[in-house]
């Protein structure tokens, strides 16, 4: 039986300068599955997030969402074929309330012109208090977001993508520089995420994902290095000696 793909990557090269930060990654992500893609230092992970986002163009090869070859899209087209990235680096507007951040969002969506009827607008605030209880901030919605803690600001940006009501979510390191608590908690919401669509997010701890990912994707120096479930990944002698020592 083949998967059914929902994204796959042709050939991908990045270089940057001559550098090759990513040689000719071919790889598909299974629809309705969790895929982590891991890997050592300089493996190549935030450049491979970057090109499956359209943050910037491959030198070479392709991203095909859906059967539709990505290339040359503008980044906020991505959002409307059904791809929203989380970044790493908030993107949220600091003086804003929580519910008026993911309202923003929902609004870029369905355009101006539902604005100004009354109705429409109770509409998005539903919608908006659904993502924030969903995300956990159910809470918090009026206060402004530079008040949150670092863990709830990541929550309220995976609101923000979510308000693009995704196919597929990418994120790049949703735990990272977070208290072990927080991390526990954005873990149980990327399950959660999980059921519900397609999520691929990169991660730099790989114990951490091994848990909770269907599919691993393992870098190294810029090349596909071994791809499976977790547990052939973690049997994989060549994943063990590259990882030997990081961890
Ligand atoms: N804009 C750039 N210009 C030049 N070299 C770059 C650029 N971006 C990345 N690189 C190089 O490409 C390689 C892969 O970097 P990348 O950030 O994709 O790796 P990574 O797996 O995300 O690493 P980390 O876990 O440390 O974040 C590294 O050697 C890096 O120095």
């Amino acid at each position: 039986m083949t998967a059914d793909l929902i994204l796959r990557t042709e050939n991908l090269t990045r270089r940057f300068a001559g550098f090759t930060a990513l040689n000719d990654v071919s790889v598909g992500f299974e629809r309705g599955k969790l895929t982590a893609i891991i890997g050592p230092n300089g493996a190549g992970k935030s450049t491979f997030f970057n090109l499956l986002s359209g943050t910037f163009p491959p030198s070479e090869g392709r991203v095909v969402f859906e059967q539709r070859d990505l290339s040359g899209l503008k980044q906020h087209e991505f959002a409307h074929v059904g791809v929203s990235k989380s970044f790493q680096i908030t993107n949220i507007f600091p003086a804003f309330s929580v519910l008026e951040n993911v309202r923003i969002a929902l609004q870029a969506r369905v355009g101006r012109l539902n604005f100004w009827s009354r109705r429409a607008a109770l509409a998005l605030d539903d919608r908006a208090r659904e993502l924030l209880a969903l995300v956990g901030l159910g809470a918090h919605t009026r206060r402004t977001a530079r008040e949150l803690a670092h863990g709830q600001q990541r929550a309220l940006e995976i609101a923000i993508a979510l308000a693009a009501d995704p196919k597929l979510l990418l994120m790049d390191e949703p735990t990272a520089g977070m208290s072990p608590e927080e991390t526990r908690s954005m873990m149980d919401l990327i399950v959660q995420l999980a059921a519900e669509r397609t999520v691929v997010l990169v991660e730099h701890k790989m114990k951490m994902v091994m848990g909770i990912s269907d599919r691993i994707v393992v870098l190294h120096h810029g090349e596909l290095l071994a791809t499976g479930k977790p547990d052939d990944i973690r049997a994989n002698d060549e994943v063990k000696r590259v990882y030997l020592g990081q961890h």
